[in-house]
């Protein structure tokens, strides 16, 4: 079985076609993404083919399947481009959360991803807050007095503005909130601090995943939480621990994201990973 394992600022995935995820188990699956007794990843992401339009599941180290991914759609477009699929010029993916454009450079290490329209409907994430949006909402978590804003950007995100950003809170405090009874399908957590109009620092809880030192989709929604407050303009770059996106808005919160992408190592697994698991 042959996986290819690629990262997005630290944010790290395997890919595989599905007629190899297809002979995986759901517990087999957590088992290649575990760091310590698997291949190791921070998800899989499953290429689809599609007839005309390439099709991507994407799937949580905890099992969980994801709607969408930021930086798992860059990574896919950049593995599409690697096996030929795709060139430099725009082409769409279809993921559970939506249809998205992408693009390569032709040097392959940028990838562009018009990630779609950033929602604040409680109920698109879902939510089950009252009221069309959540903006500032008051959340307690830990015995802290938070403010959050809840967006989709077709998957769930629980953005946290915070005046210093303190990673070490957000490892403490991101399980509590992804799992809080408000949010029915868990969602993602980011901790932001505004820099300047230009410029946000976001820590990062992922929903199935844990701290990962970058995430796509929470840039965009970290980036849109701040632009609904009015606190950044139409152009942010989004600093993480992995390193920095670059995200800009056009219409109405439509979101496009362009960052690095790099390819690791084209990875066999061995069968003999899965011997102490019941067959
Ligand atoms: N790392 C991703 C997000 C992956 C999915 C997420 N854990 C979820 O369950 O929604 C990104 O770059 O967006």
């Amino acid at each position: 079985m042959i996986f290819h394992r690629y990262h997005g600022l630290g944010n790290d995935y395997l890919v595989c076609h599905h007629s190899v995820a297809a002979l995986l188990s759901n517990q087999q699956i957590k088992r290649v993404c575990d760091r310590h007794y698997g291949i190791g990843s921070d998800g899989l992401l499953i290429d689809n083919d599609g007839a005309d339009i390439p099709s991507l599941r994407i799937i949580n180290p905890d099992g969980s399947e994801a709607e969408k991914s930021g930086n798992g759609l860059r990574i896919y477009a950049r593995y599409l481009f690697d096996i030929g699929r795709v060139t430099h010029k725009p082409f769409l993916v279809n993921t559970a959360g939506g249809q998205v454009r992408c693009e390569v450079t032709e040097d392959a290490h940028q990838v562009t991803v018009d990630m779609g329209q950033a929602k604040f409907s409680p109920a698109a994430l879902p939510a089950t807050v009252e009221g069309d949006e959540a903006l500032a909402l008051p959340l307690v978590a830990g015995g802290h007095n938070l403010s959050a804003t809840l967006v989709s950007m077709g998957n769930p995100h629980c953005v946290i503005r915070v005046e210093k950003l303190d990673l070490d809170l957000v490892r403490q405090l991101g399980a509590e909130i992804e799992t809080l009874a408000i949010f029915p399908k868990r969602t993602n957590v980011q901790f932001v601090q505004v820099i300047d109009r230009n410029t946000i620092r976001i820590g990062i809880w992922e929903r199935g995943a844990g701290y990962t030192l970058a995430s796509g989709s929470s840039s965009c929604a970290a980036a849109s939480a701040m632009r609904k407050l009015g606190l950044v303009d139409d152009t942010v770059t989004v600093q993480m621990p992995g390193g920095e996106l670059a995200i800009s808005f056009s219409g109405d919160f439509q979101v496009n994201m362009r960052g690095p992408v790099q390819k690791i190592a084209t990875v066999t697994l061995d069968s003999d990973c899965f011997r102490d698991m019941p067959g």
